[in-house]
């Protein structure tokens, strides 16, 4: 059975933290939960300095929450959040308490070093591609609707952070509210749970970030969006090799990449930078898919080869990585995508390809 709430939160109290307190009483857990044998929670410390200070504290919570009868695993993540306190805050009485701070995007990266899991996140996948313009923003949005359709939980972090376009092809605008100006709140749309830069600038603003600026952004979109409980997290990268790939891999314990290419030889070259790319940052390659495959007319139903068919899956075959599947050129996933409604919403041969490729992920664990 399931250990209750109470009895795991204490244990978490009976350890004495580097503030002088216990880890409950100095205010440093948040986000308990408890999921059949697994526990999870996150502790929010004010700097590295302090995550290191914690590091006994952590090893000792999670030896007493082992040691209970009906926990098998404990998921702690540590992170330090712009303008933590030290110590607890209690509202001023007569006063209404104090403000919550200003949420404030792009900031240096902070807390602990390393690849982090995003708690109540079973599996995440980065969306990659070498050239830009194959379709890479599109299989996200269609495949995120399919997995959803599938019974899965999904969500979809917009992290093409030069050209958001996930608020326009899932139909979602709005700025995601931060009642704590803390956590962000991400936006809904067809079962999908979504978050991109994109909501949070402007339009028409550029985002001209580089390096820490960057990683501390994607960072905050990783950890302070409340994602909830996701079966599978989708990541739409920027195209190409830089350093949204990179800073991902160094903070984010990514399950897996998928790199989606057209058929032509060009965007397969550049497919194949990408790949070693994944490779040297240790990102598993879960497969490739082929977009804007076959063609057929709408009016007498010739199938044309516009970008070439199959060289995809020939690579991916030359590559030893699996082929997951193609997904036709269709002048409607253009439409749907530019009206935000995917094109999988709608039955239909683009529908079946998608629905397949969610099994595809679902069957073998990834989804
Ligand atoms: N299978 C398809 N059939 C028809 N049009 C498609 C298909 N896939 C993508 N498109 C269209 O191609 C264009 C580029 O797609 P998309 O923005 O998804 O590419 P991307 O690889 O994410 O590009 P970026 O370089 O901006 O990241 C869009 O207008 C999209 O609607």
């Amino acid at each position: 059975m399931a250990v209750s709430r109470e009895v795991a939160l204490g244990e978490i109290d009976a350890v004495a933290s580097p503030r002088g307190g216990t880890l409950v009483a100095d205010d440093l857990v948040r986000a308990l939960t408890i999921e059949g044998s697994t526990v999870r929670f996150v502790l929010e410390v004010a700097d590295a300095a302090e995550a290191e200070a914690l590091k006994p504290a952590e090893a000792e919570v999670r030896r007493r929450l082992l040691a209970l009868d009906g926990v098998d695993a404990v998921q702690i993540v540590m992170t330090a959040q712009s303008g933590a306190k030290r110590a607890p805050q209690q509202p001023q009485q007569g006063q209404g308490g104090e403000a919550p701070p200003k949420l404030t995007i792009g900031q240096h990266p902070t807390g602990p070093a390393g690849p982090q899991p995003i708690l109540g996140v079973d599996h995440i996948i980065a969306i990659g591609s070498g050239k830009g313009g194959v379709g890479k923003s599109t299989v996200t949005s269609n495949l995120a609707v399919a997995l959803a359709r599938a019974g899965r939980k999904v969500g979809v972090l917009d992290a093409d952070i030069h050209g958001p376009s996930q608020p326009r092809m899932l139909g979602v605008t709005g700025r995601p509210a931060s009642p704590d100006g803390k956590n962000i709140e991400p936006l809904r749309a067809y079962g999908v749970t979504v978050m991109s830069l994109g909501l949070l600038l402007k339009e028409g603003e550029a985002v001209i970030w580089r390096g820490p600026m960057l990683m501390g952004a994607l960072q905050q979109l990783l950890q302070q969006v409340k994602w909830g409980e996701l079966d599978v997290l989708l990541i739409d990268l920027p195209p190409g090799t830089g350093d949204v790939q990179l800073s991902l891999s160094q903070k984010a314990a990514v399950t897996g990449a998928i790199v989606v290419s057209t058929p032509q030889d060009v965007a397969l070259i550049d497919a194949r930078r990408a790949m070693d790319m994944f490779g040297k940052l240790k990102t598993p390659i879960l497969g490739m898919i082929e977009n804007m495959s076959t063609y057929v007319c709408p009016n007498c139903g010739h199938e044309a080869h516009l970008f070439g068919h199959g060289g995809v899956k020939a690579e991916a075959e030359k590559l030893g990585i699996p082929f997951l599947g193609e997904i036709p050129l269709e002048l409607s996933v253009r439409l749907a995508g530019d009206a935000g409604r995917p094109a999988a919403m709608e039955p239909g041969p683009v529908a079946d390809a998608y629905d397949r490729l969610a099994d595809r992920l679902v069957q073998g664990g990834m989804a």
